[in-house]
């Protein structure tokens, strides 16, 4: 389980996180507007920031100063927005790119083209010749292959069309039943809170609200977010 608490951070001289505690769960979703910071949280979750003040806990050990990859051995893994993959490599070598090396690394790829059959279909296809949606999965399925138990996922579904959108969200759901723990920035507030446990409010770096997830805080949230 993740635990950020009363963390401060930013770029430079530029604080954008101030005293933001965010709560604990299996799916845990962070709200607010464009610039409010959430990206900021999980690119310091992963380690590819440094907190100038509080902690970040993950199972019990202080890792707040661990590097990203320090932090995927133990058991973290990031999506960031973006769906990014490597364009000129099928779908396959992308998945082999972190699956080679591990051990049942053949056995993990193929579960992961059970998961998601889009990249069954397409798994000699050049990446950047899939759409953006499948272009997503690949990107989740290629944080899945490091086996996880928490999964950090950056606006999983931005831009996305919206059959795809709903098969991430089946997956991120999914993911919870399995047992590995989500940290979730997502625009669509409806589907994040249907998802999550808990939710966290950003705005303009401060958290402005906290409380479980569950359709029914949907309105709460859009009132405190003010749309
Ligand atoms: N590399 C950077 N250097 C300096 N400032 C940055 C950097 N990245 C983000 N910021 C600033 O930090 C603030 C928070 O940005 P962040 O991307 O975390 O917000 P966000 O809530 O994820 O927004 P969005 O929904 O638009 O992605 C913004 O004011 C942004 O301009």
């Amino acid at each position: 389980m993740l635990e950020l608490t009363d963390i401060e951070a930013g770029y430079g001289r530029t604080q954008v996180l101030h005293r933001v505690t965010v709560p604990t769960g299996k799916v845990v979703a962070v709200l607010g507007h464009n610039g409010a910071g959430k990206t900021t949280l999980l690119r310091l979750a992963i380690g590819l920031i440094k907190p100038t003040r509080g902690r970040v806990v993950f199972d019990g050990e202080d890792i707040s100063s661990l590097a990203p990859n320090k932090r995927v051995a133990r058991g973290l893994a990031y999506v960031p927005q973006g769906q990014q993959a490597f364009g000129q490599l099928t779908t396959l070598e992308n998945l082999q790119l972190v699956a080679d090396g591990r051990r049942r690394g053949k056995a993990l790829i193929d579960a992961q083209l059970s998961r998601f059959p889009a990249l069954e279909k397409f798994a000699g296809r050049k990446a950047g010749l899939l759409s953006g949606g499948q272009r997503q999965q690949l990107a989740i399925a290629r944080a899945l292959i490091t086996e996880p138990k928490l999964l950090i996922l950056d606006e999983p579904t931005e831009g996305i069309q919206p059959t795809i959108v709903a098969e991430i969200e089946h997956t991120i759901m999914q993911l919870a039943d399995e047992g590995i723990n989500v940290l979730l920035v997502e625009q669509h507030i409806g589907f994040a809170l249907e998802a999550a446990e808990r939710y966290v409010v950003l705005a303009s770096g401060f958290v402005t609200h906290t409380g479980e997830g569950g359709l029914a805080a949907a309105s709460t949230v859009r009132a405190a977010m003010a749309i």
